[in-house]
């Protein structure tokens, strides 16, 4: 009876106070009736800005200071303006980054200092990349599961509350030594054995059900491991990839803590950040799902270090396995079957393993004639 109650006194409170929560329109069915799970206090004067109030969304990134937020903020920048793209973090961004548009500081385990930002700047889209990766998880299982399970409750009633349009990245880490590895289908058995892969199912779970449950525009992606020159991987399970570049250039030696047949799928940040940019873009009526798989190329360390050997003969590479990294790589996909995402919302990716390998090193190429010029 409480339940009950309860229950019918939200649906009533929603149904007086939503025009303000702007996620859907009251007279539809219960299903995409807009309430927020947390409800809100009177005093609060959000109002949440409809897509067609502004000419462009504006956009809050959370955790930006990792491996993938700077360059994502530089793209969205790129086309919604500059002041249109904040981004977040708990840590301190570099002199370049503070003046290259607006930065913030946001927690977000503070659920109230979320709320703020996201009222104060009349927020309407939201991209949450903080998360502890899968290696740094497993050395720390209580803060993966607070930052990674409760940050992401607290992102996702705030976007709830708020209409925003809500990006959460999951990843390959999401499934486990159950699922078909080869390929690796959107739908299959998902019993992952870290808690970076927990949390992330649960993400993708949580998501799906909000965007039935209250409409929430909720849109995830499973990327790979992920390929940069600039900026570095935060302590991950595919960061070798990453690794293998700066140690070939810096001492034409390298030590990969995978084992040389040990194959991933793998994306160049290039091509991870426009599928994020085009799946926000999206029409709706698009997306047949809103978790996708995408994928690029897939390849071992041997077969990386090999094409990086045909620029640079002179790499050598040794293996001394890392056995908690290891363990998890095994009960991680070989290939990731991304056809769905090709279908509904034309998703093609630009980088397979040679063009990857060509353009990190004319990176840092051109980065050692900058310096050698300086
Ligand atoms: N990089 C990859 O290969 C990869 C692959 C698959 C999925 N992803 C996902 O993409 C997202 C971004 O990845 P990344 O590589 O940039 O991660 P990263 O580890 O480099 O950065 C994560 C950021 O989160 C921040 N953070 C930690 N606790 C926080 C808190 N309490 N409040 C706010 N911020 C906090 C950290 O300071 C860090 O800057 C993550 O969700 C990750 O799971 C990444
Ligand atoms: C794959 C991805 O989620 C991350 N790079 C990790 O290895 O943890």
């Amino acid at each position: 009876m409480p339940v009950i109650r309860t229950l019918s006194k939200v649906a009533q409170q929603a149904l007086l106070g939503t025009p303000g929560c702007g996620c859907q329109p009251l007279t539809v069915a219960v299903r995409s009736i807009s309430f927020s799970p947390r409800q809100v206090t009177s005093d609060a004067s959000f109002h949440s800005v409809s897509f067609s109030e502004t000419d462009h969304p504006k956009v809050l990134i959370t955790g930006g200071l990792g491996q993938l937020g700077v360059g994502l903020a530089k793209l969205l920048r790129k086309r919604f303006g500059k002041n249109n793209v904040i981004l977040s973090d708990i840590r301190k961004p570099s002199s370049n980054v503070y003046h290259s548009g607006p930065f913030i500081y946001s927690d977000i385990l503070d659920y109230k200092n979320l709320r703020e930002i996201v009222v104060n700047n009349r927020i309407t889209w939201l991209v949450h990349y903080s998360a502890l990766l899968s290696a740094v998880g497993e050395a720390n299982v209580a803060l993966a599961r607070s930052v990674n399970i409760t940050g992401l409750h607290n992102i996702l009633d705030i976007a709830a509350e708020h209409g925003l349009r809500l990006f959460v990245p999951s990843t390959i880490g999401a499934f486990g030594p159950t699922s078909p590895r080869n390929p690796t289908p959107d739908l299959c058995v998902q019993r992952p054995r870290t808690i970076y892969g927990v949390s992330k199912v649960h993400a993708e779970l949580m998501g799906e059900y909000y965007h039935h449950r209250y409409g929430l525009d909720f849109r995830c992606l499973r990327y790979p491991g992920i390929i940069s020159a600039d900026s570095q991987p935060g302590g991950g399970t595919t960061d070798y990839a990453v690794q293998i570049f700066h140690d070939a250039i810096k001492t034409g030696k390298f030590e990969c803590n995978l084992k040389p047949d040990t194959r991933l799928p793998m994306m160049y940040i290039d091509d991870c950040l426009r599928a994020t940019l085009e799946v926000m873009e999206a029409p709706a009526d698009t997306l047949s799902m809103r978790t996708y798989n995408i994928n690029a190329m897939s390849f071992t360390p041997e077969e990386l270090a090999q094409e990086l050997q045909k620029q640079m003969p002179e790499l050598e590479v040794t293996y001394d396995v890392d056995h908690v990294r290891q363990a998890i790589a095994d009960s991680w996909p070989m290939n990731f079957d991304d056809s769905n995402a090709r279908k509904d919302w034309g998703w093609k990716h630009d980088y397979d393993l040679p063009e990857l390998v060509q353009t990190m090193l004319n990176y840092f190429g051109a980065e050692t004639r900058m310096a050698r010029a300086n």
